[in-house]
């Protein structure tokens, strides 16, 4: 982990392609916005490749799929993949619909995903061990997390976080967790996908990016773990609105004095 990303990443503004679902889309450009970089949403095949091509990263997100969709994120991926530039996949509810399991396989089979990122449900699919997984939601389970995000990792030759209380970060060989947070995350729908973007953007610094997985996760969750100390009524919607703005105030020597990581 290393809080100088964030310095980094604020001085590089990067530029984070999102194939976003339409839930969440606003939400996802508000947080990349405030955090420091340049997001840019893109539902259209035909400006694939000059998309890729201004992007620093991008953000492949199964939440909202079709068909045509499908195809431009194999697309997309595809020429990120030659171009170098890394992919984060968000493989929403693919561990309570089968259909989007297959999809997110045939993905994961066509290109070079650099980081993937879900909750219990959705990483325990991936990396066929049980699990219970409830639409969006992690669902139930009582697998080692640490077990399950490691299998996934070295199933698909990449970085996973698996999230939730604690975020669970791996290359398949290194280990780290982080521990903050607040239960406001999951009353709020879209904080997974802002999570996943986020880690878009610190992947753009150019640093490992188990490095770079790491300290998106600690950011977020020291930002919200934050907010929630500040807020007079614990409500998910005002939870929202001041998380967007404590991206983009918070500092590396604030996150310094209460990370809680292994
Ligand atoms: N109970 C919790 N306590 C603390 N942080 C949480 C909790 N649940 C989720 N988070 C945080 O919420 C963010 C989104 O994670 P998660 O809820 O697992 O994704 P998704 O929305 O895709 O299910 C992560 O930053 C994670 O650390
Ligand atoms: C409700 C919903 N339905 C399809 S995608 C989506 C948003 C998922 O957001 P997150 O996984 O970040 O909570
Ligand atoms: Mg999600």
């Amino acid at each position: 982990m290393d809080l100088k990303l964030l310095t980094t990443l604020r001085a590089q503004n990067p530029i984070v392609l999102n194939i976003a679902n339409f839930v969440t889309v606003a939400d996802v450009a508000n947080g990349l916005n405030a955090l420091g970089a340049s997001p840019i949403m893109s539902a259209e095949v035909q400006e694939a490749d000059a998309m890729v091509q201004i992007a620093g990263t991008v953000c492949i997100n199964l939440g909202t799929l079709t068909e045509l969709q499908i195809n431009q994120m194999r697309v997309v991926g595809k020429l990120a993949n030659q171009a170098g530039k890394p992919v984060v996949l968000d493989p929403v509810a693919v561990g309570a619909i089968p259909y989007r399991y297959r999809v997110a396989r045939d993905l994961l089979a066509s290109l070079h995903v650099d980081v993937i990122r879900g909750n219990a449900g959705e990483i325990a699919a991936l990396a066929g061990l049980d699990w219970q997984a409830k639409g969006i939601d992690a669902g139930a389970g009582h697998g080692d997390l640490v077990h399950i995000a490691q299998t996934c990792a070295q199933r698909f030759d990449c970085c996973v976080i698996l999230s939730g209380p604690t975020d669970v970060i791996t290359d398949g060989t290194r280990i780290a967790q982080v521990h903050n947070g607040t239960p406001l995350f999951q009353q709020h729908v879209g904080s997974g996908d802002l999570l996943s973007s986020l880690v878009a953007a610190f992947l753009a610094t150019g640093n490992d990016n188990f490095e770079a997985a790491q300290t998106a996760c600690l950011v977020l969750a020291a930002s919200g773990e934050l907010v929630a100390q500040q807020l007079t009524a614990s409500r998910p919607a005002s939870f929202a609105v001041a998380l967007i703005d404590k991206l983009s105030l918070v500092t590396p020597a604030e996150i310094e004095t209460m990370m809680k990581i292994e």
